[in-house]
């Protein structure tokens, strides 16, 4: 522990992603003496790197291919895409050119001390913050400390990468122009995203799996179909890849395949997974592992003695509204509140190519692996009147999976054009435990994507 003399608080936030913002600003309402810090952006990766600039980069890359489905549907259309609207509404209406200055002033006018700089745990309710000075504050947090540090993207150990000018999708984001072509690794969410939108911008773009599939840990047949989208756009896919060495040299990459292979693009995008920023806040100066992937926490997100920690360092999924969720119950336990204690059957997730893939749950395989009885049905997103009727973009499916001792859904996929949205309707059903039987009593409106659900669970089925 240090020696340093420290000021007397009831709270320290420690890493400022978008939960530890609400709940920084929940508990100085609440009256508490609260200093918050992050060593970066307020607000943390979704709002500058993540979420939202991605999202406004799909929302373009989907006006481009609906103009070009005019000619299948509705004459002719020329289109010329340009990447000048989308980085220009990135910088300037959704991160301010990169810059917190609003979400800091928010939080001091929610009466939070903030700092920008590094914060460390320096045993339990301590924290010690190096400002960008180098000018050390250390605090005694009467009440506790919350973690909330997120993940930065991950670096693989592939001879030749280090050093090399590669993007992750803090550098995409931030892109002002577009390159002739691209190497994509990982077909996760962000390597599916950004592929797709990039390949639709007219960018050559190559997507690197290592695994079996892309979209590993969605259903198989949903990982399928989106394949076969990105492959009728034009894009190259390759599963199963190993990537032996990378290079760059004369503005372009070179990466080697273990297959023998080589690849040639002009900018290469990591998108290989994330790495937790576990491993410098003090972990174990509370005791806890720093080398660990995920702290452990239980239902009120405590994970020792005055210690919260919420978001994607959880291990609950990563995604912004289970950081939120998890906000909402570490504040109340904080605060001294009732309610109710954190529960994950039902995460949602939604990833926005098009078409949507969203899911909630377990998968069919997950709910094998838990030792359920299994009943599993599926339907085509074309199968549906809409589906048909939507015609050019109208793919998808969905699947649903139940739990055939109990009569209740446990997991769902929703594929298809606006999937996400009807993910709703599955994740209520998952959430609250509605039985199949009402679930399948119901009238669903006509013609609608979502009856496609009616026909999934028409189709339930025990196939092993
Ligand atoms: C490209 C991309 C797209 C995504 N799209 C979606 C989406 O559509 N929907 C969705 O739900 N999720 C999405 N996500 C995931 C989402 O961004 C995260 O789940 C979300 O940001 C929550 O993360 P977090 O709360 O754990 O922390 P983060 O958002 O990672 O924030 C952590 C903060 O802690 C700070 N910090 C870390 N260590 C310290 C320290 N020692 N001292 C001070 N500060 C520190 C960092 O600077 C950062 O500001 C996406 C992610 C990416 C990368
Ligand atoms: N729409 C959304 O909600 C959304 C969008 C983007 C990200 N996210 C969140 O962010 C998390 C991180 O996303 P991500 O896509 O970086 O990570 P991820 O871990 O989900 O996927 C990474 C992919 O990279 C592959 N990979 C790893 N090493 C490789 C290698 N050497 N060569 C080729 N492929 C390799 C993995 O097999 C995996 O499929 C997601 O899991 C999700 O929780 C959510």
């Amino acid at each position: 522990m240090s020696e340093q003399q420290s000021t007397d608080v009831d709270l320290v936030v420690v890493g400022l992603g978008p939960g530890a913002e609400s709940l920084a600003t929940g508990a100085a309402a609440a009256g508490l003496r609260v200093v918050a810090v992050d060593k970066h952006l307020v607000g943390g990766e979704c709002p500058y790197y993540g979420c939202v600039p991605s999202k406004m980069m799909l929302r373009a890359a989907d006006s481009l291919a609906e103009a070009r489905r005019v000619s299948q549907l509705s004459g002719e259309a020329q289109v010329v895409p340009s990447w000048a609207p989308v980085a220009r509404r990135i910088s300037e209406e959704a991160t301010s050119g990169w810059d917190d200055q609003i979400a800091v002033q928010r939080l001091e006018d929610a009466g939070v001390t903030f700092h920008h700089g590094v914060g460390r745990l320096d045993g339990p309710g301590r924290v010690v913050v190096t400002l960008p000075d180098g000018a050390t504050r250390a605090y005694e947090a009467a009440r506790g400390v919350v973690l909330n540090p997120g993940t930065r993207p991950a670096e693989l150990p592939i001879e030749g990468l280090a050093g090399t000018p590669y993007w992750t999708n803090r550098e995409a984001v931030q892109a002002t122009e577009l390159p002739g072509s691209l190497i994509v690794v990982g077909g996760g969410p962000i390597g599916a995203e950004m592929a797709q939108v990039f390949q639709r911008f007219g960018v050559r773009v190559t997507l690197l799996e290592a695994g079996p599939r892309i979209l590993g840990p969605d259903e198989p047949e949903a990982a399928q179909v989106l394949e076969e989208v990105f492959v009728e756009e034009g894009m190259r896919v390759m599963t199963g890849v190993e990537i032996t060495s990378v290079s760059h040299a004369d503005g372009g990459f070179e990466i080697t395949l273990g297959s023998g292979d080589t690849l040639r693009a002009d900018k290469l995008l990591l998108a290989a997974g994330r790495t937790p920023n576990l491993d410098d806040i003090g972990l174990e100066t509370v005791g806890l592992d720093p080398q660990a992937r995920t702290v452990e926490v239980d239902e009120h997100l405590r994970a020792g003695e005055r210690l919260w920690v919420i978001g994607d360092v959880t291990g609950k999924g990563a995604f912004t509204h289970v950081a939120m969720y998890q906000s909402a119950i570490a504040l109340r336990d904080i605060t001294g509140q009732d309610g109710p204690p954190a529960q994950y059957h039902a995460v949602p997730h939604t990833t926005f190519t098009d078409p949507e893939v969203g899911g909630v749950g377990l998968t069919e395989e997950q709910a094998r692996e838990a030792g359920l009885r299994v009943r599993v049905g599926t339907a085509p997103m074309e199968s549906s009147s809409r589906g048909w009727l939507h015609g050019p973009g109208g793919r998808g499916l969905v699947k649903v999976v139940e739990d055939a001792d109990r009569g209740v859904l446990v997991g769902a996929t929703a594929m298809g054009p606006s999937g996400g949205e009807v993910l709703g309707f599955l994740a209520v059903a998952v959430h609250a435990e509605v039985p199949v039987e009402t679930l399948q009593q119901m009238i669903y409106a006509y013609p609608t994507f979502h009856r496609t659900i009616e026909t999934a669970l028409g189709a339930l089925e025990e196939t092993r």
